[in-house]
């Protein structure tokens, strides 16, 4: 059983120290929700997460091993979604989403089924520059469905999503959970996660 942990970490942005000696855990089969208000951190911890931003202390492990020591190995295990949807606005809803599945390698669930799930099959041939925020944010969370990673780095998944797309958004973390995979997302709205574990950061300093 996969077992994703922080010790000790410091994250510094700018010239401003975000958070100091923060731990975290997540294993397999469970999310982990990032509350806090604006400036916590919340972002700052999950790009550290992602390897995007290096700690100026502490160390990640997954399982036994340190994730520094297989930064490739981490990049391949995770699925990262920002604040940016990452859609190219001349591309088809299907475009982008083949554009993606063609990266994301085997495991995953084909266009068809990905854009289905995700409520967007009457759109699969608009153009994205004509989707509305809520549908393109929906049709960024079809990277999670397309290939497989046990990890989901999740920044407001649900920003610009309506009470039905959050549900479905719920239902994709709870089957990934059961799948065996981890979830950690920051989120200001609720979101059910299974096991509903919280890691709450503290107001940023001055
Ligand atoms: N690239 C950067 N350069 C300098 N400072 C940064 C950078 N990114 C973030 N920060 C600072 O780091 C702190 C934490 O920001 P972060 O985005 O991680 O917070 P957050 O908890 O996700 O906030 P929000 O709820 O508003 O999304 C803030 O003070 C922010 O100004």
């Amino acid at each position: 059983m996969s077992v994703f942990a922080g010790i000790g970490l410091s994250c510094v942005r700018g010239e401003r120290l975000v958070f100091r000696d923060l731990d975290f855990r997540v294993e397999a089969g469970t999310a982990l929700t990032l509350l806090g208000p604006n400036g916590a951190g919340k972002s700052s911890l999950l790009r550290l997460m992602a390897g995007l931003v290096a700690p100026v202390a502490g160390q990640m492990r997954w399982d036994d091993a340190a994730v520094a020591d297989d930064p490739e190995a981490h990049r391949a295990r995770l699925r990262w979604l920002g604040h940016g949807d990452g859609i190219k606005a001349g591309l088809t809803a299907a475009e982008n989403a083949a554009f993606w599945g063609a990266l994301a390698g085997p495991g995953g669930l084909d266009v068809a089924a990905a854009l289905d799930r995700l409520g967007l099959d009457g759109v699969a041939d608009t153009p994205a520059r004509y989707l509305s925020q809520g549908q393109r944010r929906r049709l960024a969370l079809t990277r999670l469905l397309l290939g497989r990673a046990p990890l989901w780095l999740l920044d407001e998944p649900t920003v610009g999503l309506d009470a039905a797309s959050v549900a479905i958004v719920e239902a994709m973390l709870d089957r990934h959970c059961r799948d065996g995979g981890l979830a950690v997302l920051a989120t200001h709205v609720p979101i059910a996660t299974p096991g509903a574990r919280t890691l709450r950061l503290g107001p940023a300093g001055p």
